[in-house]
C-alpha cells in the first residue's frame, strides 16, 4: 500500500500560497484548502487550485444537523473536490444524509469522517465528557462511519493500526498530526508520528502544513517528505522481494 502527501495549504492570502504550489505543480498530487483559505477567499479559490492541476480536499469539518450538512453538501458538489470532511461526532443520521447527498450530486467525492482531532488527547477528551482513551473513541465514531457508509476517515496515525485490523479494507485513512523526529515540538499537535510511521502504520494520505509551510526552503521540505514516503514504500517492496 503507497502512502500519498496532501499539502495542508494554511495560508493567509493567495499571493503567499501562489509561489510553493508553482514549485510544486507535477510532483504533488493533492493540496487541502481548510477553514484559513475558503472562509477568506471562498470556493472561487478552489477552481484556481484545481485549474493548476492539483487534486483539491476541502477540509470544512462539517457538524450540524443532518438537514444542514446534506444541503451543504449538495452546495458544494459543483466544485471541483475531491474529499470533504465532516464531523463524525455529529451522528450516524448526519452522516447518512451527508453520504445521501454526496451520492446524488457527486458520486466520486470522498466524504472523510472527522474522528477524534489530533491536537486532543486523553485529558482533552475527559473535559468534554469523554471518558474513553483517544484510540477507542476513534474507534468507536469511526466504526460508526463506516455504518453510516462514509467510505474514509481522518484520525491520527497511532490510531491507523487498529483501525486497519477493523475496518474493511477499502477504508481511505488520512492522517494529519505528522512530525518529523527532528521537528523542535508539535505546536498544538498531540497525537503524532513521522511521515515514515504514519505510511509504515498504513495510512492512505498523511496530511502536512506547518513542517512545510514555516520550513526555509518549504518545496524542498514537501519533496523531502515525499521521498521519505517514496523510500520506505520502495524499502517494503525491496525487503517483500
Ligand atoms: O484531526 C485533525 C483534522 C484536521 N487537521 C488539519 O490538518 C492540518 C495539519 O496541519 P499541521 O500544520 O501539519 O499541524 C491542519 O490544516 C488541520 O486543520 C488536523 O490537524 N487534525
Amino acid at each position: 500500500m503507497s502512502t500519498d502527501l496532501i499539502l495542508a495549504l494554511d495560508v493567509p492570502t493567495r499571493e503567499e500560497a501562489a509561489p510553493l504550489l508553482r514549485q510544486l505543480r507535477g510532483s504533488l498530487n493533492w493540496v487541502k484548502i481548510g477553514l484559513q483559505m475558503f472562509t477568506a477567499h471562498g470556493p472561487d479559490y478552489v477552481r484556481a487550485v484545481a485549474d493548476e492541476g492539483f487534486n483539491v480536499f476541502l477540509d470544512l469539518k462539517l457538524h450540524d444537523i443532518p438537514n444542514t450538512v446534506a444541503k451543504a453538501v449538495e452546495s458544494l458538489a459543483p466544485l471541483p473536490i475531491g474529499m470533504l470532511t465532516l464531523h463524525t461526532c455529529g451522528g450516524r443520521e448526519m452522516m447518512v444524509a451527508a453520504q445521501k447527498a454526496a451520492a446524488q450530486t457527486k458520486p466520486g467525492l470522498l466524504l472523510l469522517g472527522v474522528t477524534v482531532l489530533t491536537s486532543t488527547n486523553a485529558a482533552g477528551l475527559a473535559e468534554t465528557g469523554v471518558n474513553a482513551a483517544p484510540e477507542s473513541q476513534v474507534l468507536r465514531l469511526a466504526k460508526l462511519a463506516t455504518d453510516a457508509g462514509l467510505r474514509g476517515l481522518v484520525c491520527s496515525p497511532l490510531e491507523v493500526p487498529v483501525l486497519r485490523r477493523e475496518l474493511p479494507a477499502h477504508m481511505q485513512l488520512v492522517t494529519p498530526g505528522i512530525r518529523s523526529a527532528a521537528a523542535a515540538g508539535t505546536d498544538d499537535q498531540k497525537r503524532t508520528m513521522t511521515p515514515a510511521e504514519a505510511a509504515r502504520a498504513g495510512s492512505s494520505f498523511i496530511v502536512v502544513g506547518r513542517p512545510i509551510l514555516k520550513a526555509p526552503d518549504p518545496a524542498a521540505a514537501a519533496r523531502a517528505i515525499m521521498e521519505e514516503l517514496g523510500q520506505r514504500h520502495n524499502q517494503t517492496q525491496a525487503n517483500d522481494g
